[in-house]
């Protein structure tokens, strides 16, 4: 499939309507996209990206009108932008591949491409393919360190890689920025980008002087409004959260669950919305995605072997992976002799910044006195969230 986005640059990567999980662990109900495009200047011809190795026959196939390119330019190392290079290297041997100095020596560990017929580009370094200019931006850390961008002045489309990007599959390539896309945007930005919030700031910064016309990422469609999408970062990024608690719970025989429901009564009487995850059935792309809004975390879970249920325990080790910019965490639930508990699941958050509550743990089912504890924990986080100017 090729589709032209603006005058000599088309799409020309694959849809992957039946991918379900990417990087063996994040969800896509959506399936996803590599995007490739050719940009065909009056005088040479480059190809932006190739597709993940799975895709390779498919974007073969949309260049097969193409029979000489000049440059293939790789903003970022990982296989499904990167994994087609070694074909299209073969296949067009006389194309140079252009790469920032740190992805040089990530395609080389990756990838079979030979060391000579690459070339490094500098950060603001330009490249005429005749009536068309590009420009190299390097933008560390969206999503590894290697990852650059590039900006075609005269049509104003910036090429972002994973930047901007969204787990959506979809045959309609031009969008404006509907609710599904931003969806999908937000997603992929609490599930890829949250940990780099600081530096993706700093990124957006860099990119702002730009009379940027399209986004073209390496996922998801193409976003016809900018604006709509920058805007989207610059508020995700920010950390700022909302008068949000979200509870991510596992129960194995209720004991837990009574106490998350009791909180969830308490919290919502004081007009404080609560989103519950139980992590036995929950989407943790979900999960993710609230966890970049939530001002607090409360992590509902029994004792098992000692210590959190392992449940409770994978959630603590991707929410402290994530860097969420969550406030305040609390910890309740439920147990019937002892164990490290609450010790291994500090342990675990070590990098949240947030102030954490006192543990309500209760020994076997809640009784009555137990809910004045959490009614308790209640009110204490919605002074905590009037003192944090969210109420
Ligand atoms: C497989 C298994 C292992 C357990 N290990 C412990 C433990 O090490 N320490 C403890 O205090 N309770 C342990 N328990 C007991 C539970 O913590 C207790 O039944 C608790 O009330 C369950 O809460 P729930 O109803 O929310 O699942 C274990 C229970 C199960 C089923």
């Amino acid at each position: 499939m090729h589709y032209q986005i603006a005058s000599g640059v088309f799409w020309v990567g694959a849809l992957d309507q039946d991918r379900r999980l990417f990087d063996s662990l994040i969800p896509l109900p959506d399936g996803t996209s590599y995007n490739a495009y050719l940009v065909k200047g009056s005088h040479k011809t480059a190809l932006i990206d190739t597709v993940d190795p799975s895709k390779t026959e498919i974007l073969i196939n949309n260049l097969e009108d193409i029979p000489h390119i000049d440059y293939v330019i790789s903003h970022h190392a990982e296989q499904d932008h990167s994994g087609s290079l070694p074909v299209i290297m073969d296949r067009y041997p006389e194309c140079q591949l252009l790469c920032s100095e740190k992805a040089r020596e990530m395609l080389l560990d990756l990838l079979d491409i030979p060391a000579g017929r690459i070339r490094v580009v500098a950060d603001g370094e330009s490249l005429s393919l005749g009536n068309k200019t590009l420009h190299f931006i390097y933008t560390p850390w969206v999503h590894w360190p290697e990852t650059m961008v590039t900006f075609l002045e005269e049509e104003g489309i910036l090429f972002s890689c994973d930047f901007f990007g969204s787990h959506l599959a979809t045959t309609d390539i031009m969008q404006d920025g509907n609710h599904s896309v931003l969806e999908a945007a937000k997603r992929y930005f609490a599930e890829i980008m949250m940990p780099f919030r600081h530096i993706i700031q700093k990124n957006l910064q860099k990119l702002a002087s730009l009379n940027i016309r399209l986004i073209a990422p390496s996922h998801g469609p193409v976003h016809v409004n900018p604006r709509g999408i920058l805007d989207a970062y610059a508020g995700w990024s920010s950390g700022n959260v909302k008068n949000l608690v979200i509870i991510p719970f596992v129960t194995m025989h209720e004991s837990t669950r009574m106490l998350v429901d009791w909180l969830t009564e308490e919290l919502v009487s004081r007009n404080i919305p609560v989103e519950q995850f139980n992590l036995t059935v929950s989407d943790p792309g979900r999960l993710a995605m609230a966890l970049l809004d939530a001002a607090t975390v409360i992590i509902g879970t029994p004792t098992m072997l000692a210590g959190p249920h392992p449940l409770a325990a994978y959630a603590a080790v991707v929410a402290n992976a994530l860097r969420p910019p969550t406030r305040f965490i609390g910890i309740i639930g439920s147990y019937g002799w002892g164990g490290k508990t609450v010790e291994t699941l500090r342990a675990l958050l070590s990098n949240m910044r947030a102030e954490f509550f006192d543990p309500i743990l209760v020994q076997g089912k809640p009784k009555a006195g137990h809910r004045d504890e959490i009614s308790r924990l209640a009110e204490l986080i919605r002074k905590k969230h009037i003192s944090a100017g969210l109420i």
